[in-house]
């Protein structure tokens, strides 16, 4: 692989369902180590480009190369044998588990175990997930149930559920969603430190741009299926059109402030 080779590239992108185009012709890379958002108000194709890169969605043209190699239209357990991760919520039925018991979980998970070992999660790679639990900042809660965390631990959790198969790229939908200001700071600057740390590409959409602001390197903004602007923070945050789009839509959906309100 050459250096110069972005983790990945997406090309031509584009998604109709029936007369809408969701996405329609989206072009953008993304580096090792890279934090980029995904911004736009609503309906303007997050989501729609999102599950594609996924493959919860197959693209009705373009490609999606994860170090060159092409994944789009592939279903999201070979996207995720490729290395691409995703953050989800831990669901109900594995609560009362322990944080260490969910980790390995996990693991079992990235091992391809899952059914067959499942009885015996709870000696499968205990090493490994308190490792993963110490990058997180949760190694001292490990014993306790998922259950009784604090919102934003549960958070921390699912951020090293997410780690246990390595992924070279990680998406996350809405990660600080639910989350108090600073919480979410606090989620995606552990989520920028383990990116570099791991080389990690970050893909992530969200409504809070105080978090954006604060914590991608680069921004990008969907309006009606189509790029409107993509650059640094700053540069986003200066663009004229983007503040125009956002204030064309009333304001950012969701909890954070309009782009204008910053300057
Ligand atoms: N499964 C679907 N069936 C029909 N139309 C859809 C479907 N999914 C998305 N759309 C439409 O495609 C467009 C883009 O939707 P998408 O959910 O990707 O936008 P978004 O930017 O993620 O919006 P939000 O911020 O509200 O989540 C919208 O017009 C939406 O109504």
């Amino acid at each position: 692989m050459s250096a110069a080779l972005p983790l990945l590239q997406v090309s031509g992108l584009r998604k109709a369902f029936g007369g809408v185009q969701a996405v329609d012709g989206v072009d953008f890379a993304l580096a090792p180590g890279e934090m980029l958002a995904l911004i736009g108000p609503n309906g303007a194709g997050k989501s729609t480009t999102f599950n594609m890169v996924g493959g919860q969605l197959r693209p009705d043209a373009g490609a999606i190369r994860l170090a060159g190699v092409d994944i789009a239209g592939l279903p999201p357990r070979a996207i995720w044998r490729q290395g691409v991760g995703r953050t989800f919520q831990i669901a109900e039925t594995f609560a009362s588990l322990t944080v260490v018991e969910n980790v390995q979980m996990a693991l079992l998970s990235a091992d391809r175990r899952l059914f067959s070992f499942w009885p015996r999660a709870q000696d499968h790679r205990r090493a490994d997930a308190l490792a993963l639990l110490a990058q997180v900042g949760m190694q001292a809660q490990a014993q306790r149930p998922c259950s009784t965390l604090a919102y934003g631990d549960v958070k921390r959790v699912e951020l090293a559920m997410a780690l246990a198969h390595a992924p070279r790229l990680l998406l996350m939908d809405e990660p600080t969603a639910g989350m108090a200001p600073a919480e979410r700071l606090a989620l995606m600057a552990l989520t920028r430190q383990l990116a570099r740390e791991r080389a990690m590409g970050v893909l992530f959409t969200e409504h809070s741009m105080d978090v954006v602001f604060a914590h991608a390197d680069r921004v990008m903004v969907l309006a009606r299926g189509r790029l409107l602007a993509q650059g640094t923070p700053q540069a986003i945050r200066d663009n004229a059109q983007v503040q125009q789009v956002y204030l064309g839509s009333g304001s950012m959906s969701g909890t954070a402030p309009a782009p204008v309100g910053m300057a």
